[in-house]
């Protein structure tokens, strides 16, 4: 059975395939100190509270925190006597092509991001992730990653907001009732809220633009909920699409590695 592991900047999420279906997720914050023997404890405790006793023979990694890698490694070796398959090392087949300057180190989330998207919808798609950041990944009509764009992501604009303000209090993202605040949080929900539906609207136009065709816009992230229900951003939503893409590229380089 497949464990697929997803390290963002701020959570790594692991869930166990069994070839049809996610029979388990759980989720972690990222620490880059945090050891194999102690991600083993934490996983087989989760695993037996749900009752779920299988055997894990495949590991799949994609993380966009070089430094976790390692401990994830040992993990696979130690606890599951194998040897792991990391997205962006060039032992891991993709089955896209990656188009962009030579010398870049595309984050591997959006790199999985492109796979899933061009395995579930097929091409000419933007795929928009709420994560640490928000980014775009533009995935061509064959499925390859042309490039995209980051922004900062939406709690760390509200976060750098209340570092640098003396004034502006920690605030957690919401819907705002109106555009014009009459408190300081309502404020800074409209700024972030109101200013990302602009972001977002303006990105996707102006990338359709650039490649001159429409394209279809996917979400997915903690957050693209929240957005989704506010205006027609997305054409679709898919909340475990990284968990999808790593399960697609497990299958590639097992048929063809
Ligand atoms: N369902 C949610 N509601 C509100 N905030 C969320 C939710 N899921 C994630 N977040 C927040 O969104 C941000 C990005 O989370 P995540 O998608 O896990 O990022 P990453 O993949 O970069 O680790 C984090 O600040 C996290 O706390
Ligand atoms: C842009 C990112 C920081 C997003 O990471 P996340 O929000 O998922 O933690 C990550 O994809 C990354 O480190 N990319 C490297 C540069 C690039 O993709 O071009
Ligand atoms: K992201």
């Amino acid at each position: 059975m497949l464990l697929a592991i997803d390290c963002g900047n701020t959570n790594t999420v692991f869930s166990i395939w069994d070839g049809e279906a996610f029979i388990g997720t759980w989720r972690t914050a990222t620490e880059w100190q945090r050891t194999a023997d102690q991600y083993y404890v934490w996983l087989s405790t989760l695993m037996k509270f749900q009752n779920i006793d299988v055997e894990i023979t495949d590991v799949i990694v994609s993380s966009t925190v070089p430094r976790v890698v390692f401990n994830l490694r040992v993990l696979a070796d130690r606890y599951f006597n194998t040897r792991p398959i990391v997205v962006g090392k060039p032992d891991c087949l993709l089955p896209v092509d990656v188009r962009v300057d030579a010398g870049t180190a595309v984050g591997p989330d959006r790199l999985v991001n492109t796979v899933a998207g061009f395995d579930l919808y097929g091409g000419d798609l933007i795929m928009v992730d709420f994560g640490t950041a928000t980014t775009f990944d533009v995935v061509a009509e064959d499925g390859a990653y042309v490039g995209g764009v980051i922004a900062p992501g939406v709690n760390l604009s509200l976060e750098a907001l209340h570092q640098a303000a003396a004034a502006l209090p920690h605030v957690d993202i919401s819907k705002p009732q109106a555009v014009v605040g009459t408190n300081t949080v309502a404020c800074m929900q409209s700024g972030v809220f109101w200013g990302y539906v602009g972001l977002v609207k303006e990105i996707c136009a102006r990338i359709k633009a650039e490649r001159d065709r429409d394209m279809k816009v996917i979400s997915t992230g903690g957050l693209a909920p929240l957005f989704q229900q506010s205006q027609a951003l997305f054409d679709d939503f898919q909340d475990d699409l990284t968990m999808h893409g790593l399960t697609v590229i497990h299958r590639y380089n097992k048929e063809n590695n």
